[in-house]
């Protein structure tokens, strides 16, 4: 089992000294195949503790298909000599757990064991259809059955609610047109602690669904392609790259607005289903303690990394200190706390968000935590600057294109999609001088954790947020 974790893209413990001191059988689903879900414990020498969750399917024969997920042949406690694999990626397993939701009636609950399954919407459940297990870098695992629904596994999964299940349960209740609609969850109450533990939810298979961060390149992509021939149209006209964004097929503005009023009606609806608190200038200032915190703390920690960070510092300082200075009190609410275009799938007529889980650095109690809406938006400002500068990058590495030019016509998509994302967030209502003051922070303190991401996942695009801290603190061109 530790050779099996040490290998699954979900494990968080990889590359740190761990071992598994516990494995806790939750259920086991009768099958054929039996079916089983075990709560693993793996602990550090920090004394520090996570859990995982393992659904393992077991068959008295090895099975060719699925060698890829042979966690192990061993002897079973209870099920005797068997080839064990992990169960998302075993199709007859999948339809075991799929039939086990199907059978729990709508507003309802079942129990097999120690796992309980909870429906809410009147949906009935494909169980006809295949399975098939989502590729691509997942902290989680998600298993679409047919064009029916989606099975997202938790993976680490931690005792109390988890704020993906939540978030989906009220946002589907209040019929936002946002989110895929919730179907039913699973939980166990056994176990490991005194709190039930969130295990799984099963929701709406959005079978259009393109996702936000592709399509936003692909816009970037056909602007700095066509921008040659769009920028002299005719002998004598020159357009500016304001212009030819506006011209070009790569104009994406209609969308990000789309995108600005959806995320409104989110915080819209969080707002009303969770609780608030209002902020008054004393946590407003604690923000900017807060942000100054994070900031010395990764000035420290990239020292070696990246030493132009602390080049920044003063600078940055002033910018969170504005913060200090505003007279403003807000109301702090249930907010996404992970927002990018890659959180963001767009369907025929609509934009949805997922994952709702907040920053996973960060504990369960401070993710679930009232927060400010400005954080999302924060999070979507930067990811438009993202998807302009990782494809002026990719055109710059190609022959012959002048560096200049290309910089200029991917700040002009950046600005004009976050200043159509902002009019879509804000709508009628026009943005005050501290609501900037406050966005301006969010946005630095984002990119601030950014160049921590980057210096440790994608070192190669570490320049994407080190110039937006030159930007956004005035050190350098504005977008
Ligand atoms: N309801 C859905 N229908 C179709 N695809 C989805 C749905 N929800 C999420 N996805 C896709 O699955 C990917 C992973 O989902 P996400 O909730 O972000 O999982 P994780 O927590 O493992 O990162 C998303 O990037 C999105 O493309
Ligand atoms: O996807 P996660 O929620 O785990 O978030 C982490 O990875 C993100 C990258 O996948 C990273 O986002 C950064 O890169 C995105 C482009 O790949 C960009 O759209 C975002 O704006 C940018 O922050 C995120 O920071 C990190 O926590």
């Amino acid at each position: 089992m530790t050779a099996y974790l040490d290998r699954a893209r979900w494990f968080g413990g990889k590359g740190r000294d761990h071992r598994v001191t516990d494995v806790r059988r939750v259920a086991t689903l009768p099958g054929p195949p039996a079916v089983t879900i075990d709560i693993v414990t793996v602990r550090y020498p920090d004394g520090s503790e996570e859990l995982y969750q393992l659904p393992l399917a077991h068959y008295p024969e090895p099975q060719e298909r699925i060698t890829h997920a042979l966690v192990g042949p061993h002897t079973d406690d209870a099920l005797g000599s068997v080839h064990s694999y992990d169960a998302v990626h075993d199709r007859e397993a999948m339809a075991v757990y799929l039939r086990a939701f199907a059978a729990t009636a709508p507003e309802d609950t079942s129990r097999v064991g120690g796992l309980v399954f909870h429906r809410i919407a009147e949906h009935e459940l494909d169980t006809e259809t295949h399975s098939t297990l989502f590729s691509g870098e997942q902290s989680n695992s998600s298993v679409a059955f047919g064009d029916d629904s989606l099975l997202k596994v938790f993976r680490k999964v931690t005792p109390g609610s988890n704020p993906d299940i939540e978030v989906h349960r009220e946002l589907t209740r209040a019929g936002s047109p946002h989110v895929a609609a919730l179907y039913g969850w699973a939980e166990t109450d056994e176990g490991t602690s005194a709190e039930p533990i969130d295990l799984a939810m099963i929701q709406q298979f959005l079978r259009t669904a393109s996702d936000g961060w592709d399509l936003a390149l692909a816009g970037v992509r056909t602007l700095l392609a066509e921008a040659d021939e769009l920028a002299e149209p005719r002998p004598g006209e020159r357009l500016d790259d304001d212009e030819v964004v506006l011209r070009s097929g790569g104009d994406f503005a209609g969308e990000s607005e789309r995108l600005g009023t959806a995320v409104a009606e989110v915080h819209e609806v969080l707002r009303d289903h969770f609780p608030t608190t209002r902020w008054g200038a004393a946590d407003v200032a604690a923000i900017a303690d807060g942000m100054d915190a994070r900031l010395e703390a990764q000035v420290r920690d990239l020292a070696a990394l990246v030493p132009t960070l602390a080049l920044h510092a003063p600078a940055l300082r002033d910018v969170f200190d504005a913060v200090r200075h505003l007279d403003v009190s807000l109301t702090a609410q249930r907010v996404h706390g992970d927002l990018h275009l890659g959180q963001t799938l767009r369907v025929v007529h609509n934009w949805k968000l997922v994952d709702f889980e907040g920053e996973p650095a960060k504990p369960l109690a401070e993710r679930v935590l009232p927060d400010s809406p400005w954080r999302d938006v924060a999070g979507m400002l930067r990811s438009f600057d993202y998807a302009a500068r990782s494809v002026e990058r990719d055109f710059a590495d190609g022959a012959g294109e002048d560096a200049a030019v290309l910089s200029s016509r991917a700040s002009a998509w950046a600005e004009r999609n976050r200043a159509a994302f902002l009019a879509g967030y804000a709508g009628s209502t026009a943005l005050t001088d501290s609501d900037r003051v406050l966005l301006a922070a969010y946005e630095a303190d984002k990119a601030v954790y950014e160049i921590g991401y980057e210096a440790r996942n994608r070192p190669g695009w570490v320049d994407i947020p080190l110039a937006a801290l030159a930007r956004l603190t005035g050190s350098g061109e504005d977008t």
